[in-house]
């Protein structure tokens, strides 16, 4: 089930909001409609919000009515604010937006079709780059599964969080496709669950084993030996390897230290910033109250209640026993090593 298509000159996204029950894709004739979907998680991941993006740059570009390169680009400038200003924690929106606009601003060509052309290129190559990535990282990280491991995960960073195949769930696959038999735990990952609603689904969809648990249970599953390693996705990972994920990774990546349990980050190297030297400078997006006080429109929480909603954590280096990446493995020290794979020429 593709997250994102782009075909006869429209984008579609698949409204994750509806999965399980309902497929249903959300028609994007405006550069904003592709905004309220990432802001509402209709589209989310961070490289699915990032391809997402640039595609919507395309959208908005469909719209602007000027010849002239220099109110092309200025227009673009602004909807590429505008789309970037939707989700703070995810860089990889920071990055494929600044990616398009360096593209565009660099090119030679002047007329406003070379230039269109020239987005709609570079936002298939995103999202393109994104899936070869995926498979990339799945095959380096298979290599961490012996056969029969038993995986928990957190949060959806599967297919549908990215161009396609994933970054957790992609180690899982390639796993699979290996011929190895991975059998997988799923937090459901409150309070939008979608470890219950995505992840579950595409495990189940693959016949890939997978267990649901609540968030509370991952503790006493480790102290069970249940569980073999616990493999994650991130929205940012800061040059010293700190780790922006989902809310609850921290607290599973603690109980996974605790009991001796390899904790792993399965991520792109579009979703590292060598910008911030270590995760206390990450933006942590807060969200509406209401999505922990209620679940499908019922009140689950009394009136007038204090609501503290945190969209993502941060996991301290310390506690990331490897980063699995499309250029391999990445095992502490995190800054040196990172920027060895992030800045190959600075290095040499
Ligand atoms: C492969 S990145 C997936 C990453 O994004 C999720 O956040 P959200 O669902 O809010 O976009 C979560 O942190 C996943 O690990």
């Amino acid at each position: 089930m593709d997250s994102i298509i782009w075909e006869n000159n429209r984008l579609r996204l698949l409204d994750q909001t509806k999965l399980p029950e309902t497929i249903e894709y959300i028609e994007c004739d405006d550069y904003r409609v592709v905004a309220e979907a990432i802001k509402r998680l209709s589209v989310r991941g961070a490289p699915a919000i990032g391809a997402a993006a640039a595609y919507g740059l395309v959208v908005g570009a469909q719209k602007i009515d000027s010849a002239d390169r220099k109110v092309f680009l200025e227009r673009l400038e602004a909807i590429a604010g505008e789309l970037g200003a939707t989700r703070p924690t995810a860089v990889n929106l920071r990055w494929a937006l600044e990616r398009m606009m360096i593209r565009l601003n660099t090119a030679d060509e002047q007329s406003v079709e070379e230039l269109y052309k020239i987005m709609l290129e570079e936002a298939h190559a995103i999202f393109n780059e994104d899936v070869q990535s995926n498979r990339r990282m799945g095959e380096f990280g298979q290599e961490l599964l012996p056969d029969g491991s038993r995986v928990l995960t957190h949060c959806n960073a599967g297919a549908l969080a990215t161009a396609g195949y994933g970054t957790a769930l992609g180690v899982i696959r390639a796993a699979k496709e290996k011929g190895k038999e991975v059998s997988v735990f799923a937090d459901e990952t409150r309070p939008l669950l979608q470890g219950a609603r995505l992840t579950s689904w595409e495990m189940v969809q693959e016949g890939i084993p997978v267990t649901l648990i609540t968030d509370g249970m991952a503790g006493y599953l480790m102290s069970k030996k249940k569980i073999d390693c616990v493999i994650v996705g991130a929205d940012r990972i800061t040059a010293n390897g700190d780790v922006a994920n989902k809310i609850g990774t921290y607290g599973v990546a603690v109980l996974a230290n605790c009991h001796d349990i390899p904790f792993y980050v399965a991520a792109p190297l579009s979703t590292i910033d060598m910008r911030l030297s270590s995760g206390n400078d990450i933006p942590i997006e807060e969200r509406d109250p209401k999505e922990v006080t209620h679940h499908g429109g019922q009140a689950m929480a009394p009136e007038g209640v204090q609501v503290w909603n945190p969209a993502f954590d941060v996991t301290p280096n310390s506690l990331v026993k490897a980063i699995i990446t499309e250029m391999g493995v990445v095992y502490p020290p995190y800054a040196e090593n990172l920027a060895k794979i992030c800045n190959p020429k600075k290095e040499a």
